[in-house]
């Protein structure tokens, strides 16, 4: 591989957390709401009844208040526990208690469930630094999803979660980066 893009893909992302470092409350506020929305219509037009996200941190996309939502709706809802080699165990998330994980990301507290255990999910909200038009997708830079997504055998839509400005033409990509069915930004819900 080579180490070009190796360093596009870690400059790219620096740029990335960056700017969402440095967007304001009120930015923040409106994104969130916007997501809510658009998180819920992607439910409806799916059907799911269950879903795998992720706990957001502050500079992340928050979709915390659609968990709660989806909570409430009875949707199981899947959350990613960081392992040291590389994979993601699963719990479910009940809307209460977390913890801070592995890398100090937010991690919730449940029984813990296997990296199988998403093989069982109806939708799986992806988080991502940038997508592009055709589905690829910058991660954060471990291949904890490409890995998750590459070793599912039948899967679910899977959809990455992102800020309207990170939905981009094209991002670097490699033969392991694994595409997404589709993104959610604030503004739309785009299949890709
Ligand atoms: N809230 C949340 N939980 C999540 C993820 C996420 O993106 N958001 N993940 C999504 O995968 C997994 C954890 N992924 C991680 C990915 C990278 C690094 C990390 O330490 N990255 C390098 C930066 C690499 C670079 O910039 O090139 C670092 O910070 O040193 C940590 C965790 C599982 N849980
Ligand atoms: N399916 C895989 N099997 C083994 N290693 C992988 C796989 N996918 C990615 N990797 C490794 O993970 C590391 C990070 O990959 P990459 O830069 O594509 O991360 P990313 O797309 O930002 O990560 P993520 O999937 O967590 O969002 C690379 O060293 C890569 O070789």
């Amino acid at each position: 591989m080579s180490p070009d893009i190796h360093a596009e893909k870690r400059a790219l992302r620096a740029e990335l957390r960056e700017r969402r470092r440095t967007m304001t409350v009120t930015e923040r506020e409106h994104a969130t709401e916007q997501f809510g929305e658009r998180l819920r219509e992607l439910v409806a037009a799916t059907g799911a009844r269950s879903l795998s996200a992720y706990l957001s941190s502050t500079d992340e996309p928050n979709v915390r208040p659609f968990l709660n939502w989806a909570h409430e709706q009875g949707i199981r809802v899947l959350l990613p526990i960081t392992r040291d080699d590389g994979l993601l165990d699963w719990a479910v998330g009940d809307g209460e208690s977390e913890r801070e994980g592995l890398f100090g990301l937010p991690e919730v507290v449940g029984e813990v469930l296997s990296p199988f255990a998403i093989d069982e999910v109806d939708l799986i909200l992806v988080p991502a630094a940038s997508v592009d038009a055709s589905g690829m997708r910058l991660g954060w830079g471990r291949g904890y999803f490409d890995k998750t997504l590459g070793s599912m055998e039948r899967r679910p839509p899977a959809y990455a979660v992102v800020f309207d400005s990170e939905f981009v033409d094209v991002v670097p990509s490699e033969p392991h980066d694994q595409p997404v069915d589709g993104v959610v930004t604030p503004s739309a819900v785009r299949a890709l």
